[in-house]
């Protein structure tokens, strides 16, 4: 099996049940087990700020799927749920993101991993943190170096 940490983000219908709902049927895909997953924050949009607060959190699946394989059932859960995206990095009912799968580097048309923004983002790196403070992404950087940029974050533990 091999292990996967995949973001998760709503603002919009729910947001908190719109994660609940995603992690469920995570645990229902073929060949994958939940390993860990983070408490939810609440926290302002990177972007348009005209938009709700976001809830985050981060779970981490042990999976026989392939990357492309994973991703299509991330789609198909995010469309389950309604998925509604009204603008570029505007409103949203469910992301599901692939941030790290394994130790891959992996740059095609559909797929891009490690998550390419996720060093940046204090709603990705803090619950991370939270579940793998040990770990140490394919380029060698330690989790716990980069989370030291986001101390003083902005996020409202929420559950
Ligand atoms: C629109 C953009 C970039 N902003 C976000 N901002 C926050 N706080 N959380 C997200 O999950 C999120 N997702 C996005 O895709």
């Amino acid at each position: 099996m091999k292990t996967v940490y995949i973001a998760l983000g709503s603002n919009l219908n729910t947001p908190t049940m719109q994660l609940n709902a995603a992690i469920e049927a995570l645990s229902n895909l073929p060949d994958t087990k939940i390993e860990g997953v983070s408490s939810f924050y609440q926290s302002k949009p990177l972007g348009p700020q005209d938009q709700p607060d976001y809830v985050n959190a981060v779970t981490c699946i042990k999976t026989e799927l392939q990357p492309l394989a994973l991703l299509e059932q991330l789609q198909h859960i995010e469309n389950t749920q309604g998925r509604v995206r009204l603008r570029h990095w505007g409103e949203r009912t469910l992301d599901l993101d692939i941030l790290l799968y394994e130790d891959l580097v992996l740059n095609s048309e559909q797929l891009t991993i490690p998550h390419y923004d996720m060093q940046n983002r204090e709603f990705v790196i803090i619950p991370l943190y939270e579940i793998a403070p040990e770990l140490i992404l394919p380029n060698g950087e330690k989790l716990a170096e980069l989370v030291k940029k986001f101390t003083s974050h902005n996020m409202i533990k929420i559950k």
